[in-house]
């Protein structure tokens, strides 16, 4: 099958709602949800998936722009900086004008691209820059923050096992924990994202916020899916695992990705519990049909899965409806500043939730934020690209400047 040559208009990263059914009502039954998670399910007609495989490429390919491997491979997004140029500048010189007509119309690529840039910057305005804006509506009332992982707190790197975060990073974040509620919601497994920010006094979601972890609450315990259990220093908490019933299906699926991908130089499976990531950064872009087609060839056996796409990977999870956003959400119903009171999304006028993040899955957090009008989401990015959030910064030293500040804007208010 040629992946490339259906262009149906059907997205993949996120499936149109074909079917909206309660868990009661679906195949696969056993199923214990708590009352408002919902399915998606997609219909089963023959061809649906062979759509969803080219869309799949497509959305490999406009998400993730490839590396020019003589580039910065280290950071996706100043590539994509220089691609449009370079890309633009490709087709000028496909046309053979000549010297002058040729800087000409580089230098008006240039310029549209700057002022393209300048648009976006004005859209969404540097956090640190508008450090005022979003500070002055927080007198009176408690920030809570929340905090994306990967390109956030750490910079894009090639070996996802090596995304360390720096001393520095970590000292920032520890320190903006002590004056606001902080929490980590990652797509990673929530170990993983804890062995990399070692931080005992943050709140941590793992799994794209399919895996909570929080202090022990009766809010907490009245939840389905709600358990107790004990975190790495023997305390006893709360965990909310809305998909822990997927867990089996989840490992059965990354075992055959592990081994529908074996012989694809660079491609890496890697388990993050509830979900699943293949990551095609070290992929040559030739080959990326070739990885599109086996992950396409797994996940067609299991309707009850689905998949989202992020910086040079693809998500595999479970098609409940549960993202970043309602983590978000759900922190904010149960989140303790020392274990005090719980914040309350609907108690807005006390509360200014704040989530920094820089990939496709945390738009679901900016989302929440921007339709409750409650909370600012920052955009983390390099290059100008369509958000959610309302203000940005540019890389992870932004970030960290960021937390810093509202540190000392924190010990210097007198409010
Ligand atoms: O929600 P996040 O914490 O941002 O997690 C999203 C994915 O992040 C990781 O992959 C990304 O970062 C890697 C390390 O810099 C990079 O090599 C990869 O290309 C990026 O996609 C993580 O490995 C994935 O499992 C997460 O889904």
């Amino acid at each position: 099958m040629d992946l490339k040559s259906n262009h149906t208009a059907l997205v993949l990263a996120d499936p149109a709602p074909l079917n909206r059914v309660s868990s009661g009502l679906l195949p696969y039954s056993g199923a214990t949800f708590s009352q408002n998670l919902f399915l998606t399910v997609p219909t089963m007609k023959a061809g649906i998936l062979d759509i969803r495989a080219s869309n799949c490429l497509d959305s490999m390919e406009s998400s993730s722009p490839p590396d020019k491997k003589s580039r910065d491979f280290n950071n996706d997004l100043e590539s994509t900086d220089t691609d449009v140029a370079y890309r633009a500048w490709l087709v000028v010189d496909f046309l053979c004008l000549s010297d002058f007509i040729f800087d000409t119309i580089r230098g008006v690529i240039n310029l549209l691209y700057v002022l393209l840039s300048f648009a976006l910057q004005l859209k969404y305005p540097s956090a640190l820059a508008s450090f005022d804006q979003i500070t002055n509506p927080a007198k009176g009332k408690r920030i809570a923050l929340f905090l994306d992982y990967d390109g956030t707190l750490s910079p894009i790197v090639d070996n996802p096992d090596c995304a360390f975060m720096s001393n520095d990073m970590r000292a920032a974040v520890k320190n903006v924990a002590e004056f606001f509620p902080t929490a980590i919601i990652s797509g990673r497994s929530r170990d993983k994202v804890y062995e990399f920010v070692w931080l005992t006094e943050l709140n941590y979601a793992g799994s794209h916020g399919m895996d909570i972890m929080g202090p022990v609450r009766q809010s907490f315990d009245d939840h389905s899916n709600c358990i107790r259990s004990t975190d790495n220093q023997g305390k006893e908490v709360n965990l909310f695992q809305p998909a822990s019933e997927f867990l089996p299906m989840i490992d059965e699926v990354f075992n055959s990705l592990v081994n529908n991908t074996k012989d694809i130089r660079g491609a890496k499976v890697e388990n993050n519990k509830f979900c699943v990531s293949v990551h095609y950064r070290n992929v040559d872009e030739k080959d990326w049909t070739v990885v599109a087609q086996r992950v396409h060839d797994v996940i067609r056996n299991y309707p009850r899965l689905r998949l989202t796409h992020g910086r040079k990977v693809l998500e595999v999870r479970p098609v409940i409806n549960w993202d970043k956003g309602k983590a978000v959400t759900f922190f904010l119903n149960h989140l303790t500043k020392n274990n005090k009171n719980a914040l309350g999304l609907s108690n807005c006028e006390d509360v200014l939730p704040i989530y920094v993040g820089d990939d496709q899955t945390d738009e679901d957090a900016f989302k929440v934020l921007r339709e409750g009008n409650c909370g600012y989401g920052i955009l983390v990015s390099s290059v100008p690209k369509e958000s959610n959030a309302f203000f940005s910064l540019k890389d992870p030293q932004e970030v960290m400047e960021f937390l810093k500040s509202l540190v000392v804007w924190k010990k210097t208010s007198t409010l």
